[in-house]
């Protein structure tokens, strides 16, 4: 084989629960795929889930250092099982959205100069001002949010620049409170970095840029202009701008791989680094998403997310910058309970069996005999509710279900949740929809079909149920050309498509419809008894 046919480009994805990696050869094909588990393979750091949850059952946060720890341990794991870094052409990858990591004054010197005899971990242990940094989990914002829509003229006003009202999770109000609580830590910090742009800088051995589409996820960029907007980062923190860096777009080549990963791990000195983005942006690419589709990730958090050409953006849902076409944007809309609840649910009811999960959804009729249940254990993000609600046919409360119902109830509330928010952000479900589905979950075909029964539309897979490592190394060979003009639809072209999971069960559209209404009735309920 020459060296062409060997090349190959490594996408990352530094998630909630687990750092992944998947490489591509030229062909596009599927040649390696590694992960570090955070909670089992890291217990040194103590977490549950990959996060710290605080007192206040608010504030969520993870130890940056572990996510430090975790690049050492993967790349080690990939040289042991012989993977061969001289290869790689490229790497990029994706974050889990909105977390924030804050680099101590100093810290740019140290990353320039990595010493390939130590692990990271050793080297970057002094360089963070902030060692728990806030993740997307976090909801302990309220003030800071309410702080900045006032600042800008309103809820609207603020999704206008930033597409999105402002939310907890968005890093501008993390940012706000870490001023606030910690204004020591703050001074001392050099950098600001979302869990992407930390990410790449690791590989770069220097402060990587925020890309536009994961920058989205702050409340502080202008999403038409691409730029900080001022009165956000006025209304934000003190000397924001210069800790942000400015933003770049989500297919540049940042630079060479550090020589510190020639050295230790033989990659090439050429390699190059191309942007790191969100963990959903990642899954677009991932998932070759076409306009008209409709993506549901099932990951620890669910999201439901669109390629759009016209954004409009409200106060529900998000709008970010497209991360492989800049003139295009995607629509997001992220659920916070997601897998973890549905493990709870597994735990509790099906003794802790995906298979006994599984039968129960296979056993119980579509509509649940009119049972509707809501679980929200955390406070969710869409919309802003807490609590386990659960309704008979009567839409009466009830105390409990049997196992059958309560596991049926959950999936095909989490769906119809997702149908009834995609729609009310104006999106349709027409003839010829197809929905992609991605994440750990959608390896569950009887979970795949409730979800084909709710949207009454088929569901498509993508073989890797990591879409966003295998979205970012496809971005990583894209980046190498994007300069020149070919496209990534161009790049991606001869990669297999995505393939038919399920289509909807006869019927299924006449139980869904009414259920749909009702659905959307309760939950409104929900939210105003919960405001109450
Ligand atoms: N067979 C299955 N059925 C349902 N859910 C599953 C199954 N296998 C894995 N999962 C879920 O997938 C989740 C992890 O998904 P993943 O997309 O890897 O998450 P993240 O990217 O946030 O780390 C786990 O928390 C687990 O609940
Ligand atoms: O907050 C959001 C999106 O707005 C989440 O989707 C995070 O990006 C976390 O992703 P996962 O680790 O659940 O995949």
């Amino acid at each position: 084989m020459d060296s062409q046919t060997n090349s190959c480009y490594l996408g990352f994805d530094f998630s909630t629960q687990q750092l992944k990696v998947l490489a591509i050869d030229e062909r596009l094909e599927v040649i390696h795929q590694n992960n570090v588990l955070f909670d089992s393979e890291l217990p040194e750091f103590r977490t549950q889930g990959g996060v710290h949850v605080h007192g206040d059952r608010l504030t969520v946060t993870s130890p940056v250092r572990m996510w430090v720890k975790a690049v050492d341990l993967i790349l080690q794991k990939m040289k042991n099982n012989g993977f061969d870094f001289s290869n790689v052409k490229a790497l990029s990858g994706s974050g889990q959205q909105h977390g924030s990591v804050y680099w101590k004054k100093g810290a740019r010197q140290v990353l320039n100069y990595l010493d390939p005899e130590k692990p990271l971990h050793d080297i970057l242990q002094d360089s963070f001002a902030v060692q728990d940094s806030p993740v997307w989990m976090d909801s302990s914002t309220t003030a800071q949010c309410h702080n900045l829509e006032a600042a800008v003229g309103g809820a609207q006003k603020l999704a206008d620049i930033t597409g999105s009202r402002a939310y907890e999770r968005f890093t501008g109000n993390q940012i706000a409170k870490i001023y606030k609580t910690k204004p020591e830590e703050y001074n001392q910090t050099e950098r600001i970095s979302l869990v992407s742009s930390f990410a790449s800088s690791l590989f770069l051995g220097d402060y990587a840029g925020i890309d536009y589409s994961d920058g989205s996820g702050m409340n502080l960029m202008d999403i038409f202009s691409k730029q900080w907007s001022e009165p956000c980062l006025k209304a934000t923190a003190p000397q924001l701008r210069d800790k942000l860096g400015d933003p770049v777009a989500s297919t540049a080549v940042l630079g060479p791989v550090s020589c510190y990963y020639a050295k230790r791990y033989g990659f090439p000195n050429d390699c190059k680094v191309v942007a790191f983005t969100g963990d959903n942006p990642g899954s677009l690419a991932g998932m070759k998403l076409k306009e008209g589709d409709i993506a549901v990730s099932l990951g620890t958090s669910d999201t439901v997310f669109l390629w759009i050409k016209e954004p409009k953006p409200a106060v529900e849902g998000h709008i970010l910058c497209n991360p492989v076409d800049c003139q295009s944007y995607m629509a997001l809309i992220c659920f916070k309970n997601g897998s973890l609840t549905r493990e709870r649910i597994r735990n509790e009811r099906a003794q802790g069996s995906w298979e006994l999960f599984s039968n129960a959804l296979r056993s119980s009729p579509m509509g649940n005999n009119g049972n509707i249940g809501i679980y929200f254990d955390a406070m969710e993000i869409t919309p802003p509710a807490v609590g386990v609600h659960r309704f008979d046919q009567h839409n009466k409360r009830v105390e409990s279900f049997s196992e059958e119902v309560e596991i049926r109830a959950l999936v095909e509330g989490q769906f119809l949740a997702k149908r009834v928010h995609a729609e009310n952000l104006g999106y349709k479900i027409i003839p010829g929809t197809r929905v992609l589905a991605t994440g750990g979950a959608s390896a569950n075909k009887h979970i795949l079909q409730v979800l084909a029964d709710v949207f009454g539309a088929p569901v498509y897979t993508i073989d890797v149920a990591n879409s966003a490592c295998l979205g970012c190394a496809y971005r990583a060979m894209h980046g190498l050309v994007a300069e020149n003009g070919v496209s990534f639809t161009e790049t991606v072209s001869r990669a297999l498509p995505p393939q038919l999971a399920v289509t909807p069960t006869p019927g299924a559209q006449k139980v869904y419809t009414s259920m749909l209404k009702r659905y959307a009735d309760l939950e409104a309920r929900v939210l105003r008894e919960s405001k109450q």
